[in-house]
């Protein structure tokens, strides 16, 4: 929820460390091929010779949300559907029936979709292989979708594979991000935080357990998957999670193999070093580029629950330095509304989850039997907070909108709180030439792959 709120990447390490400043990734700005679209585009600024983005959420009263949402639902647009038809890749297309554009992300355009002929609507993920990050991220997110299966993690359905882009069909999440939903319901309580958090906490126990760490835990990465009350949660972007290290308990197992990132399968007994996610929720061993695991996910959780309970950040600063300062001393409060309101337990949670040790640090497993959890989300009758975060949420938009007018865009992005977005927007290319397709059933879960390389990998 920083104003400037540039998401680190993974970089490959030297000398078994990234220095934070280092590992800031630098992109080029390079020509758009699409700058009509009718979602506003993360905006760049140069900052020390690299290109970074930033976005700052406006908050938008929950009507106009839901009728930007629904505009890109129902595919209002025709002439910008057309042109992202055309994108898209004809054997694709062939399948799935484009219906609009959802968002777009550094590397990727994501749209609503409809299966021709079973009429699903799902969502796919266009992914720009080619852009620079863009096959890592790319590969990390597959990685992990392909193995998971889970309520609260979002499903991937089916891929396909080109030389140059990447199309990943997902389970179509149309309820919004989490704080949209603090936002616009009008009403928020401790119970209703702890019954979020749970669905969060049991998809990251599930991840954990399976030792991927997702590195990048934010509430815009939390969608709901329909609009209805009794919606469940999904963990989304696994764009830079890892299968880093074993995460049955707190502690890091296994050596340290000091030399820098270990995404993919079968090193799980490995601690990462590699230093990214997005810089308010870093969790202070990665600051100090110590070897960390999955105990990173559950401090940026404890940064969640601080905001979803307040609407404000425990680490904020306009200064990048003075922002990693306070991460790795742990320094935040409780000062200030609704803070009076909100229960020792729910502090205690936090306090929990916001330890500079990250092997006292709780773990999804723990977390979810915390007293709080347990209680509050059974319990009826409890204050509502929601005035005092939509008010929070509210002044730090305005502040940020102030500082850096020019980062504030008119989005439909609604949760009003800038939380965390960053990274430039990546060109989209020509798409790649046609090759043989191939289908590969998914031994796991009959998941479809269609990758159209010889070899099954995206070439470059
Ligand atoms: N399965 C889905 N269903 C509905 N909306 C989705 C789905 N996946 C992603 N989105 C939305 O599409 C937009 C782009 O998402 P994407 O994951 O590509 O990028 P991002 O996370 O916003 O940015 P970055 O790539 O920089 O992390 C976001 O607004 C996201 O909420």
């Amino acid at each position: 929820m920083g104003c400037g709120n540039s998401k680190v990447l993974p970089e490959a390490s030297k000398k078994g460390y990234v220095s934070v400043v280092q590992s800031l990734v630098a992109f080029r700005k390079a020509h758009d091929d699409d700058n009509d679209d009718d979602v506003p585009k993360k905006r760049t600024e140069k900052q020390s010779g690299l290109w970074f983005s930033t976005q700052v959420k406006n908050l938008h009263p929950a009507s106009n949300i839901q009728q930007q949402q629904q505009a890109a639902r129902d595919g209002r647009h025709p002439g910008k559907v057309t042109k992202y038809k055309d994108k898209f890749d004809p054997r694709v297309t062939a399948r799935y029936d484009i219906k609009a554009l959802i968002g777009r992300g550094s590397f990727s355009r994501v749209v609503r979709v409809e299966h021709r002929a079973t009429r699903q609507p799902f969502a796919i993920k266009m992914m720009e292989v080619e852009a620079p990050g863009g096959r890592e991220v790319c590969a990390s997110e597959l990685a992990v979708l392909q193995r998971v299966s889970h309520s609260n993690v979002i499903q991937l359905i089916e891929v396909f594979q080109f030389p140059r882009r990447v199309y990943m069909v997902l389970e179509l999440a149309t309820g919004g991000e989490l704080l949209d939903r603090v936002v616009s319901r009008g009403h928020f309580t401790e119970r209703d935080a702890t019954q979020a958090l749970q669905m969060v906490l049991a998809g990251m126990g599930y991840l954990h357990h399976l030792g991927i760490t997702h590195r990048d835990l934010k509430p815009e990465n939390l969608l709901y998957y329909h609009p209805g009350a009794d919606s469940r949660l999904l963990v989304t972007d696994f764009g830079l999670a890892t299968f880093g290290s074993a995460c049955m308990g707190s502690e890091v197992s296994g050596p340290d193999r000091s030399d820098g990132d270990h995404t993919g399968a079968g090193d799980k007994t490995w601690s990462l070093r590699t230093t990214c996610g997005t810089p308010e929720y870093l969790a202070p061993e990665v600051l100090l580029r110590r070897p960390y695991s999955c105990a990173v996910d559950m401090w940026a959780l404890g940064v969640i629950t601080y905001i979803v309970l307040s609407g404000s950040m425990p680490f904020e600063d306009d200064s990048r330095t003075r922002l990693y300062r306070s991460i790795v001393r742990g320094k935040y409060s409780f000062h200030g509304d609704p803070w009076p309101s909100v229960s020792n337990l729910a502090k205690d949670f936090i306090q929990r989850l916001l330890l500079l040790d990250p092997a006292t640090r709780l773990t999804a497993d723990q977390a979810i039997r915390h007293p709080w959890v347990v209680t509050m989300a059974a319990s009826s009758s409890m204050r509502n907070l929601h005035q005092s975060i939509s008010q929070n949420l509210r002044q730090r938009t305005s502040r940020c909108s102030s500082r850096c007018p020019s980062r504030t865009t008119s989005s439909g992005d609604s949760s009003g709180a800038g939380l965390g977005r960053r990274t430039p927007l990546q060109k989209s290319r020509a798409s790649g030439r046609s090759q043989p397709q191939r289908a590969i059933q998914h031994p796991a879960r009959g998941l479809q792959e269609h990758h159209l390389h010889p070899t099954g990998a995206p070439d470059s």
